[in-house]
């Protein structure tokens, strides 16, 4: 299960971001380039796993993109992108997201009191991000049915817990300056 996935990340180099080791890879950087057949492995798993009764798939600008936009396209579900910049459109709204390595702003926009999403992000890490997200969606009254992380790492997982956010993540690793391990695969028990 999810094999591509699970080759290519123990291939990924690591660099250092400050004191923070980041891995780089084609789902979660666009570098090298992504291989479809890996996109479609990963869109077809989360069609299984996630609970995909939502109004939109929602996720977060870059790197979330591709693997949302292709579980999008497979099941004609709507894609909401989180952007890092403005509109100044009635209903925006704004939150604050920090990361291992970075701190910016994200924006909100096209969903309503009300609605359904699923989220689906690349990775999670901090929790920085998914935790920010999932605060504001809940203040606006969404419905998150899912959320789903392609890879996790570090210790994000334990802040979302504490909010009642339980990601579903397909493949959790472990990084170092050595590089990258496998720990879990979603569903190998
Ligand atoms: O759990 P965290 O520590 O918050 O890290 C996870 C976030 O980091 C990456 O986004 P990044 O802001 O680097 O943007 P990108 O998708 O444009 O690379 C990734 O897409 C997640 O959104
Ligand atoms: N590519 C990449 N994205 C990340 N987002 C959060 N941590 C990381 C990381 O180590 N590598």
């Amino acid at each position: 299960m999810l094999e591509r996935l699970k080759d290519s990340l123990v291939k990924s180099p690591v660099i250092k971001r400050g004191e923070y080791n980041y891995f780089i890879h084609p789902i979660s950087d666009g570098v090298p380039s992504i291989d479809p057949r890996l996109v479609q492995e990963i869109s077809d798993y989360i069609e299984r796993i996630a609970d995909l009764n939502v109004d939109t798939i929602l996720t977060v600008e870059a790197m979330g993109i591709p693997v949302a936009n292709a579980l999008s396209l497979k099941t004609g579900i709507p894609l909401t992108i989180v952007r890092k910049r403005p509109y100044f459109l009635e209903g925006e709204v704004e939150l604050s997201q920090s990361t291992g390595y970075s701190k910016g702003t994200l924006y909100i926009n096209g969903l309503k009191k009300g609605d359904r999403v699923v989220i689906v992000d690349d990775v999670v890490s901090t929790g920085g991000t998914l935790l920010a997200l999932a605060k504001a969606l809940q203040n606006m009254g969404v419905e998150i049915t899912d959320v789903i992380s392609v890879i996790g790492r570090g210790d994000g997982l334990l802040k979302l817990k504490e909010l009642g956010v339980e990601p579903k993540i397909l493949v959790t690793i472990d990084v170092s300056e050595k590089g990258v391990e496998i720990q879990d695969v979603f569903g190998d028990q």
